[in-house]
């Protein structure tokens, strides 16, 4: 049997899915632009320092204030650059200050994290590409507006992780969470898995905890009770993971579930998190829900939070469904918190 291309299987798989719907079209049309981008991003990162200094500052900062690196730069053009080939009314990008307008009368605009996980450039860690798609809003009166909508009016999100492999993972309209993975021989994406259900347990949890000092009392109890293992109220031993890469973080929990946090803490600037709302939560929020995972700013659905701001940061909580309800609990039952050794006894927290 001859072997079908990956752009043809991307694309099949996408014609199937999307049916006579425009905006899925436009939707399907535009991952099709983010997946061809992604290959030469794939190539560019693979060539590291034989290509040059991508993970340097170059002096200048994003939307958020952060030092850019120039990869982030550089990714931000190419896929703006793709996304202008595609049926996108607008963009917004963490590397640009305001929403940019791309194709007039055009059904979906864009929100984007170009170059995730940053930090990891030069220490050759995987990295990734974030991305949001929304209709547009017949009732829109400014450019932005369009933009502001809760995460679950999503029609389509996911990102690209360039790791070992380079995988595109997403989600459109009411379709499951697809992984296609780049072969590198030929260039073309091909269908590597289809996700879930993420386990509703796991022993894995993943946060920053040099933060500790910072996060509020629910929080360090949480992750305290998760470090005291068999000897706690968890009743498991716990490992700890951090790629500081939430796109590695995102398809580890995925493929096999755990918890992921980054709550608000006490920093200045800190106070929902570092993680932004609508390239970075959302997103994440849609492909964790698609595959049975929950996903909350602590609390709440992630996906349920109305946008005020384009670039406005959410504390993020996801993963299994146990663990992400149960800081949902500690948050906001502060018997847990304060009294929850004596209150759970011998007994096992998640077994309730
Ligand atoms: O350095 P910290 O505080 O642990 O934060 C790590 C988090 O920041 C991020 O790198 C933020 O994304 P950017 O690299 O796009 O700014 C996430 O990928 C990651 O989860
Ligand atoms: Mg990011
Ligand atoms: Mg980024």
């Amino acid at each position: 049997m001859p072997r079908i291309s990956g752009a043809e299987e991307l694309k099949a798989y996408l014609g199937r899915v999307v049916g006579a719907d425009a905006r899925l079209e436009a939707a399907a049309a535009t991952l099709g632009e983010i997946a061809a981008a992604s290959v030469k991003m794939s190539d560019l990162i693979g060539l590291g320092r034989l290509y040059g200094h991508l993970g340097d500052s170059r002096g200048s900062t994003n939307s958020d204030g952060d030092v850019q690196k120039e990869l982030d730069v550089l990714a931000d053009e190419m896929f703006v650059e793709a996304l202008r080939r595609a049926p996108v009314y607008g963009v917004v990008s963490e590397e640009l200050k305001e929403a940019l307008l791309l194709n007039p009368n055009a059904p979906i605009v864009v929100s984007m994290d170009p170059l995730d996980g940053s930090s990891n450039i030069d220490a050759n860690v995987s990295i990734g590409t974030i991305f949001s798609l929304l209709p547009t809003l017949p009732e829109a009166r400014s450019l932005e507006a369009h933009f502001l909508q809760k995460g679950r009016a999503q029609i389509a999100a996911g990102f690209v992780i360039y790791g070992p492999q380079t995988s595109m993972v997403f989600a459109i309209g009411a379709s499951p969470v697809e992984i296609f993975t780049l072969d590198r021989n030929d260039g073309q994406f091909y269908h590597a898995a289809t996700v879930g259900p993420i386990p509703k347990e796991s022993s894995e949890y993943a946060v920053n905890s040099s933060n500790y000092r910072h996060w509020e009392p629910s929080i360090r109890a949480f992750i305290e009770d998760c470090a005291r293992g068999l000897d706690g109220p968890m009743k498991r031993n716990y490992n700890m993971r951090w790629v500081a890469s939430l796109v590695a973080e995102a398809y580890r929990i995925l493929l096999r579930g755990g918890i992921f946090l980054y709550p608000g803490d006490q920093r200045p600037g800190y106070s929902d998190g570092r993680l932004r709302l609508l390239y970075e939560g959302a997103p994440v929020a849609f492909l964790i829900e698609r595959a049975g995972g929950v996903a909350t700013d602590g609390l709440s659905p992630l996906l349920d939070i109305e946008p005020t701001a384009i670039h406005q940061r959410a504390p993020l909580v996801f993963g299994s469904a146990d663990p992400v309800r149960l800081v949902a609990r500690y948050r906001s039952d502060p018997k847990v918190s304060a009294e929850r050794a004596p209150l759970f006894g011998g007994r096992g927290l998640m077994r309730d």
